[in-house]
C-alpha cells in the first residue's frame, strides 16, 4: 500500500492510499480519516462512504464537512473511489456508465467483469485490509449519495451481520426500474432479472426478514428526485415490515453536496449511537 497523502484535519488524520486490488484487478486509491482517538493507540469503529456517479473519494472528503463530526464521534471514515480506473480498464463516454459508474455490483457480462467487482472489493477486500493496517476495530456501518445510497442499502440488506446501520442520501432505490440504474445493470449484469433483484434495494428489502437500522434522506428540489429516486416505494415497504427507517424530506435541497453537508453530522450521529 503507497501513502498519496496525508493532511491533519479536525485533529485527527486524512489520508489517501493506493493499493493493488485483487478484485478489480487493478490499482485502486481510497481515503480514511483516523480520528484523534485513533493516532493514540484507541481502536475505533469505522464508516464507509460510497460515493455517487462521477464521484473519487475525493468529493466527499472535500465536501461534506464530514470528518469534523467523525472525530466528535470517534468514528474512522473510510471512502473508497467509485469504480476500478485505468487506460485497461473498460469505460463509456456517458457519465452514467464505466470508470466513476461502477454501482457498486459484481459485473457478469464483459467488457466490464474483468475489472467492475466494486461489490466485492467494499464488502470483502476493503474492511480485510483496513482492519490489516489501522487501529479500528471490527464494528462497522455503511452509508452513501445517490449510487453510494444505492450500494449502501443493498450491501446492508444482504450481509445485516457485517454492519451495524446504513444510511443514504437521495439513493437509487429501485435501479431495476430507473434509468441509471437499467443502463448500467444492462451493461455489467446482462439480462438475468435474478442478477438485477439482487442488487435492488427495493427487491431486496421485500424479501428479507430484518433488516438493520436505515435512515434516508431526500431534497425535495433534487432533480433526479421524479425519475432517478422515488423512495416512496422503499419506505412504503419498510413500514408494513415493520422495519426501522428514520426517512427525512427536506424542502428545497437539492441532489448537491450542498445538501449532502447540511445533514452529514446527522447521519453521522445516526451511526456513532449503533458503533458502541
Ligand atoms: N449530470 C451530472 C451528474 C453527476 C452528478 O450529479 N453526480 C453526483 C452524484 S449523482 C448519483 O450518483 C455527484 O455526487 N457529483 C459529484 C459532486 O462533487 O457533486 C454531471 O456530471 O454533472
Amino acid at each position: 500500500m503507497e501513502l498519496i497523502s496525508e493532511n491533519r484535519c479536525f485533529g485527527g488524520s486524512h489520508r489517501r492510499y493506493r493499493h493493488f486490488s485483487k478484485a478489480n484487478q487493478c490499482e485502486m486509491v481510497f481515503a480514511i480519516y483516523l480520528p484523534p482517538q485513533a493516532l493514540v493507540g484507541e481502536k475505533v469503529p469505522v464508516l464507509y462512504w460510497l460515493s455517487g456517479l462521477t464521484c473519487t473519494d475525493e468529493n466527499f472528503a472535500t465536501k461534506a464537512g464530514a470528518q469534523r463530526y467523525a472525530a466528535k464521534h470517534s468514528v474512522a471514515l473510510v471512502m473508497p473511489d467509485t469504480s476500478p480506473r485505468g487506460e485497461n480498464v473498460a469505460n463509456d463516454e456517458r457519465y452514467n456508465l464505466g470508470q466513476g459508474a461502477g454501482f457498486y455490483v459484481n459485473a457478469t457480462s464483459e467488457p466490464w467483469a474483468s475489472h467492475y467487482q466494486m461489490y466485492d472489493y467494499v464488502v470483502n477486500e476493503l474492511p480485510v485490509l483496513i482492519e490489516q493496517h489501522f487501529p479500528v476495530n471490527n464494528m462497522k456501518s455503511i452509508a452513501g449519495h445517490s449510487m453510494g445510497g444505492h450500494g449502501a442499502l443493498q450491501i446492508a440488506l444482504k450481509n445485516p451481520e457485517r454492519y451495524r446501520s446504513v444510511s443514504a442520501f437521495a439513493p437509487i432505490v429501485n435501479p431495476s426500474q430507473t434509468p441509471w440504474g437499467q443502463t448500467a445493470f444492462h451493461a455489467y449484469l446482462g439480462e438475468n432479472p435474478k442478477e438485477w433483484a439482487n442488487y435492488d434495494s427495493t427487491e431486496l428489502l421485500r424479501q428479507v426478514s430484518h433488516a438493520i437500522p436505515i435512515r434516508i434522506d431526500q431534497g425535495l428540489s433534487d432533480d433526479f428526485y421524479p425519475v432517478e429516486l422515488q423512495p416512496e416505494k422503499f419506505i412504503e415497504i419498510a413500514e408494513q415490515k415493520g422495519f426501522f427507517l428514520a426517512y427525512f424530506m427536506h424542502a428545497g435541497y437539492d441532489h448537491s453536496y450542498y445538501f449532502v453537508s447540511s445533514f452529514i453530522g446527522e447521519h453521522i450521529a445516526f451511526h456513532a449511537q449503533y458503533l458502541k
